[in-house]
């Protein structure tokens, strides 16, 4: 079946990792069909929304049989890209930025940091993760064309700066943690993580919604 992926509502788009990797273990552990409750329930999402966000890609489970795994699983992996490897420049090598290259993301899917940079001497040269620092400088020299995605892990005053860079280099996609805001232009995607905003949140559900 082909699907416009043009047509999956951002909110669905974003749920796509999780049902992926519970999907994943559902398949690993033998299991070939699986119901929205029981997914409601791994996942935290409810049940309406799942049913919901499947049937935009055209699962739309049997009642008494819930969803075929190996279907869903099949979709996801293209969908997401799994087939193929995302390769990932992290900018800026300090706690957040080493913790991520320790991390790499090899358990939960095929995006890997494939390269890394910084401006302090100390750091460069050395591989953190078996991932090679290099230095900031060198950025045009050194990212991989076959790199689109960045992390910006720097100080905030040279996010932006770094920003324009990455794009004059073919940069599509930011994964910002930096507390800047970026301009850029239409066609690239930035995603802004902010814990203290999660946080905040988390809390105010924890406040007002104390039972769900
Ligand atoms: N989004 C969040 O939830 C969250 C949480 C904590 C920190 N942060 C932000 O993430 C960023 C990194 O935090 P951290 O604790 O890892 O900071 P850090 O100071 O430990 O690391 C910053 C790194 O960037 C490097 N750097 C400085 N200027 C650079 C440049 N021009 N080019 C390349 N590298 C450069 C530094 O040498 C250092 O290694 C900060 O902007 C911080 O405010 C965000």
């Amino acid at each position: 079946m082909n699907i416009d992926q043009s047509k999956i509502p951002q909110a669905t788009a974003k749920r796509l990792p999780l049902y992926y990797r519970f999907l994943k273990n559902l398949h690993s552990s033998g299991k070939q069909r699986v119901s929205s409750a029981e997914l409601s329930d791994a996942v935290k999402v409810d049940s309406a929304t799942i049913r919901r966000d499947f049937s935009y890609f055209g699962a739309l489970g049997k009642k008494g049989y819930g969803y075929n795994v190996n279907y869903l699983l099949s979709f996801f992996r293209k969908t997401l890209d799994q087939d193929e490897i995302t390769k990932v420049g992290l900018i800026g090598v300090g706690n957040l930025g080493t913790a991520f290259l320790h991390y790499n993301f090899t358990k939960n899917n095929n995006t890997v940091i494939s390269i890394a940079f910084d401006v302090d001497e100390n750091k460069i040269g050395t591989e953190i993760g078996g991932v090679v620092v290099y230095h900031l400088d060198e950025l045009e020299q050194h990212l991989p064309e076959d790199v689109t995605v960045a992390i910006l892990t720097v100080p905030a005053h040279v996010a932006q700066s770094i920003t324009d860079r990455l794009i004059a280099k073919g940069i599509k996609g930011i994964l910002n943690f930096t507390p800047a805001r970026l301009n850029v232009p239409d066609e690239i995607r930035i995603h802004h993580i902010d814990l203290a905003v999660e946080l905040q949140s988390l809390v105010y559900f924890l406040k007002h919604y104390p039972n769900e």
